[in-house]
């Protein structure tokens, strides 16, 4: 559970072994190896187009490595038994049953995967969507719809976690929120890979980058390591990134 502390088992390592994935004639990832270690935010970041849910896409197996892997713990996604349980993840928020309730959509997803229905008023909770959990999904706002996909995420109690951009749509409440829901999971061991365009929140939310561009893997260092080295992040990652830009429609 989130704010009690940290976890009897240790997140969980996510590593990429020389990951490749090429959609026809684009190479979206391109030879990427790193890993993301527990305890601590890392942010993930790059320009649009970069491979950063591609590659999320694969550690989940929901996309196959033209070569290379996805690890997590040393194995497959598919590979896991009761997968929720060990990694949870929002890639897309719009991808919920809009006609359910939000409390239905999380039962949907705890019934089918051998989780306990009391997980979903648990989570519903931690995200702060307890008061609205009977309400239909299609009537959410972008930021609640984010709150219901970190919920999803959440409900298995996974010691890894990928979050695609949760910061999308949220007002400046929810921001924070999320900023602090991060630093809270990473407190309590848990292994956080989490992308967004937001420099000056990345900056505050993550202990460590990994930036790629054109699928590649452009630099990996702490938060702070970047911002002794340049005025701030967002200034480390413009001039990162400026040649991923540069020949990024030429791929
Ligand atoms: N299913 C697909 N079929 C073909 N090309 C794809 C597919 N998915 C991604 N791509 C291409 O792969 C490249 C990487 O895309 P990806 O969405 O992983 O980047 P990203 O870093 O997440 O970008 P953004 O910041 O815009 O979300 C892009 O050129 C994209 O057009």
């Amino acid at each position: 559970m989130c704010g009690t502390g940290p976890r009897a088992q240790p997140g969980g390592v996510i590593e990429l072994r020389n990951l490749t994935k090429r959609y026809g004639d684009t190479l979206a990832v391109d030879d990427l190896s790193f890993r993301v270690e527990p305890g601590r935010v890392t942010g993930f970041l790059g320009p649009n187009g970069a491979g950063k849910s591609t590659t999320m896409r694969m550690v989940l197996g929901l996309d196959t490595p033209t070569s290379g892997e996805a690890l997590v713990d040393g194995g497959r996604y598919v590979d896991l038994p009761r997968p929720l349980t060990r990694v949870g993840a929002l890639l897309d928020a719009g991808a919920v049953h809009l006609g359910r309730s939000a409390y239905n959509h999380l039962l949907a997803l705890a019934l089918s995967n051998d989780l306990p229905e009391t997980r979903v008023a648990e989570v519903l909770e931690q995200v702060g969507l307890a008061g609205v959990a009977r309400r239909k999904a299609g009537g959410f706002s972008l930021g609640m719809k984010q709150r219901l996909g970190i919920a999803a995420a959440l409900l298995g109690d996974p010691g890894v976690l990928m979050f695609d951009e949760p910061v999308n749509g949220l007002d400046p409440d929810g921001v924070r929120w999320i900023r602090h829901l991060m630093r809270g999971l990473a407190g309590e061991g848990r292994t956080i890979l989490l992308s967004s365009h937001l420099m000056s929140e990345m900056a505050l939310t993550a202990d460590h980058i990994v930036i790629v561009g054109r699928g590649r893997l452009v630099v990996q260092a702490t938060v702070s390591e970047l911002t002794e080295r340049y005025p701030s992040l967002e200034e480390a990652y413009l001039e990162l990134t400026a040649a991923s830009l540069e020949y990024g429609a030429n791929r």
